[in-house]
């Protein structure tokens, strides 16, 4: 796709973040966007390591606010991906966001979309607090995505579950 403009919302230490910084071009943009500095800086070295700062640009913040701030300055269509990877509450709210900011044709990708296989294990199946807790917000998400028809939806099996949703309009 050729991608050369990202956002990137949960960030870390950064291993994410510097997966997608070495497969993007040099001059590539990654907006890096995380209110933890500390586990950024952690990881900072490696990137630096990789030389692959150049490319990057971390936003202590709020991811939402950040967006907004985006939008505010007209920066509508101007990205071509966007990994979402921080608070599952929110990731409805930022699939709004992040459709404007995405082009037409743009990537958004969620992750952790099967939550440990929870999502498909029934309700009163006995799981650990952390997983019930984050549960319902992942079920709601992937069938307001399926119902969404603003994209076109992929749900990857990898890892804790992937989905990428194409923006057709
Ligand atoms: C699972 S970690 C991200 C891991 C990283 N993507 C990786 O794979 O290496 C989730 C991160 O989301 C961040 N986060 C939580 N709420 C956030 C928000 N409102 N905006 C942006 N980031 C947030 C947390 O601080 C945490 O560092």
């Amino acid at each position: 796709m050729n991608a050369k403009k990202t956002i990137e919302v949960g960030v870390f230490t950064g291993y994410s973040l510097l997966t997608t910084a070495l497969i993007f071009p040099d001059d590539g943009k990654i907006i890096a966007i995380d209110p933890d500095r500390e586990a950024y800086k952690a990881g900072l070295p490696f990137i630096q390591k990789a030389n692959m700062t150049h490319k990057i640009q971390f936003i202590q913040s709020d991811a939402m606010k950040v967006m907004n701030d985006f939008l505010a300055k007209g920066e509508e269509g101007t990205f071509d991906f966007a990994f979402v990877d921080a608070d599952k509450e929110n990731y409805i709210n930022y699939h709004e966001q992040l459709l404007k900011l995405v082009k037409v044709g743009g990537i958004i990708a969620y992750d952790n979309t099967q939550w440990f296989g929870t999502v498909a294990a029934p309700e009163d199946d006995d799981m650990l607090d952390y997983l019930k807790g984050c549960r319902g917000h992942i079920i709601k998400l992937n069938s307001f995505l399926e119902n969404d028809s603003r994209i076109e939806l992929a749900q990857l099996s990898i890892g804790d579950g992937l989905t990428l949703c194409k923006r057709l309009k």
